[in-house]
């Protein structure tokens, strides 16, 4: 069975359709988009999230390119590329975001023409999950045949792919997975997810990961990353780093997961953290959980330096955290 949160943004003649992930399991409403601009405004406001935005940003493109169909060209190519660095600058770590502008502009230029936009978000929506699938079988052949794993926030399809995997391969699988504070992430989607997939699933608050790992109950840490640099930072949602640091002080392997590392990114100080409004620390699915005569900080991702990272995950399989290089070895770029 497809989970739910595989197929949660969605073309249509009116717009791109958007399940809510701010409100998911509770409710399962949908947002229309009817613009390539509320699309963008909706991947800020986290209405999708993780690998949501890649999906939005390429039907995003599209809705933008419907409304230049019969203008000349270069005049329709330039509001493209107006929108999609509209579109990057919504979430600044990821970097899946420009992958998937990148591909519709390249469909684009191709045809020389904007019609042919949609073609190159199909092509784009594809890779992206046969890449997914991958990486998920790369990292399902590392655990062994009863695995418990802790994972971290929401690692969308690289987990679902992960678990089918795993569960083709025979394996059994149990997760611990993290509350992944303000937004829940780890609470809401990762744990419906997996229930929904028939795993075993505990979930923790992100104050017990360090005593959980301790407990030699855990096999791997398994989680995705928004950013490999190509010296092997690993960049992911905030707290990652603190699960990495307490996996290898206890021998816990910790694989992390992404398509590709960042050939644009050679180490960490090239990729900027986005910093979300510290109110949102100060609430929990939209009621307040602290003082209000308190301030916030909420930097949204963390870098885990490669000496806690046993390997990172890609579609083009495993490699150690100091060998990325030989991700793209006989690759012209
Ligand atoms: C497929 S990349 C997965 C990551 O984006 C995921 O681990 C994560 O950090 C999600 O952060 P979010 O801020 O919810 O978009």
């Amino acid at each position: 069975m497809q989970p739910v949160l595989a197929d949660s943004v969605r073309l249509t003649d009116d717009g791109v359709l958007i399940l809510d992930r701010r409100q998911f399991p509770f409710e399962r409403d949908w947002v229309l988009c009817r613009t390539a601009e509320d699309v963008a405004r909706a991947i800020e406001d986290m209405v999708t999230q993780s690998s949501g935005p890649y999906f939005a940003a390429l039907y995003g493109m599209v809705l933008k390119a419907r409304t230049l169909e019969g203008k000349p060209f270069a005049e329709a190519r330039a509001e493209l590329a107006r929108t999609a660095i509209m579109l990057e600058n919504t979430r600044r770590t990821n970097n899946a975001l420009s992958k998937a502008t990148a591909a519709v502009l390249k469909a684009v230029d191709e045809a020389q023409d904007v019609t042919n936009a949609l073609q190159g978000a199909k092509t784009g929506d594809h890779a992206y999950r046969a890449k997914s699938q991958a990486l998920g079988e790369h990292t399902a052949n590392l655990l062994p045949d009863n695995a418990t794993v802790m994972t971290h926030c929401w690692a969308d399809l690289y987990l679902t792919e992960t678990v089918r995997a795993a569960q083709n391969q025979g394996k059994t699988l149990k997760f611990f997975c993290t509350e992944t504070r303000p937004y829940l992430q780890g609470a809401r989607l990762t744990a419906e997810t997996l229930i929904e997939m028939g795993v075993d699933t505990t979930l923790i608050t992100d104050g017990m990961g360090a005593a959980v790992l301790q407990s030699g109950e855990v096999d791997a840490l398994v989680t995705a990353a928004d950013r490999v640099t190509m010296d092997g930072h690993v960049v992911n949602k905030v707290g990652t780093l603190g699960l990495a640091v307490a996996a290898h002080a206890f021998g816990v392997p910790f694989h992390a997961q992404v398509q590709a590392p960042d050939h644009a990114a050679p180490t960490a100080e090239h990729v900027e953290i986005e910093y979300r409004d510290g109110a949102e620390v100060l609430q929990v699915l939209g009621r307040p959980s602290a003082t209000p005569r308190v301030k916030g900080l909420y930097p949204a991702f963390d870098v885990t330096p490669p000496r806690f990272v046993t390997d990172v995950v890609t579609d083009r399989g495993v490699f150690g955290a100091g060998e990325l290089d030989k991700y793209y070895e006989g690759e012209q770029r």
